[in-house]
């Protein structure tokens, strides 16, 4: 942990002693988190570290059983309302209804967030534009790419202009350009606005590029936090004292250090990318 204190002003999301169990398996075990407002902050482990779990307690979308959930200082066990109307939320799970225009789909999700009929066309207007698919907006989602549909769930979840988003695994199953392009909107969307992203993937390479700091989850706790560039030196200054010559440890040499061989025993790993979640395939 950093130990650097934190004002609440500057704090977009704290957790702490979050926890929640699945009957006996403690999926998120008091888990101490910060993340401040203005970040993109990586929440990074094998499957079934406690990520989604932990994701889905801040979301309001399962109860806060054991300790205490804020954004933006809002209670996520008390004031739900609040905390959904500060959040915009990607899951795992395919959000866009194949069988609708991608302006169609955010559309709905205007409406869910009541965002009044005079404003609605304009805002749903802008967030295509933001995610590059005014030209494709009339065209059926089922005929999008994977790529274009991750992008269609962004503007879905940007329609409410929410000052935390939160994505789970917004990669996975894309090819390296559009996973480029899906973080090249979201970085735009942050540059222009300032919201915070807190992002869950196993992608460690895209960790170490696009996130302001990470933290490495494992058995529903956080094992390291840090800038990814604080992480690999820390790894690297030890190796080099055990006598290493020249290390130059990823990301990923850093997870496997902190989670030791549990990794193994889990049958997690970070690349563990499963192919029935393609995305393309989940629409077609
Ligand atoms: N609905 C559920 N019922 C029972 N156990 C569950 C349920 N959802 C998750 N778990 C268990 O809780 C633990 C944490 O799972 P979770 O999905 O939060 O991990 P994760 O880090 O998001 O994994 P992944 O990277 O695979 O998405 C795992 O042991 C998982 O098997």
């Amino acid at each position: 942990m950093t130990g650097i204190p934190e004002s609440t002003a500057s704090v977009a999301l704290a957790c702490d002693g979050l926890r929640y169990a699945f009957g006996e398996t403690k999926a998120v075990d008091d888990l101490e988190l910060t993340v401040r407002a203005g970040e993109v902050f990586g929440l990074l482990g094998p499957n079934g570290a406690g990520k989604t779990t932990a994701i889905r307690c801040i979301t309001t979308l399962l109860p806060v059983p054991g300790g205490m959930v804020r954004v933006f200082g809002h209670d996520a066990a008390k004031e739900r309302m609040a905390v959904r109307r500060l959040l915009g939320y990607v899951p795992q799970q395919l959000s866009a209804d194949a069988g609708l225009t991608g302006r169609e789909n955010v559309e709905l999700f205007a409406r869910v967030f009541d965002i009044t009929r005079r404003e609605r066309a304009d805002r749903v207007a802008r967030v295509l534009e933001a995610v590059d698919l005014t030209a494709a907006a009339d065209r059926l989602a089922k005929t999008y790419s994977g790529g274009m549909i991750r992008r269609l769930e962004l503007a879905q979840a940007l329609v409410s202009a929410p000052r935390l988003l939160m994505l789970d695994e917004p990669t996975i199953g894309l090819d390296p350009i559009a996973r480029t392009s899906v973080w090249e909107h979201i970085n735009a969307v942050r540059a222009a606005t300032g919201m915070t992203v807190l992002v869950t993937t196993h992608y460690m390479d895209e960790a170490d590029q696009y996130c302001d700091r990470v933290a490495l989850m494992h058995r529903g706790r956080i094992h390291a936090l840090g800038t990814p560039h604080e992480l690999r030196s820390e790894l690297a200054d030890r190796r080099r004292a055990e006598g290493e010559a020249d290390p130059k440890p990823t990301l990923e040499d850093v997870f496997r250090d902190v989670a030791g061989s549990g990794l193994d025993e889990q049958g997690g790993d970070f690349r563990d990318v499963r192919s029935t979640r393609r995305t393309a395939s989940r629409v077609g």
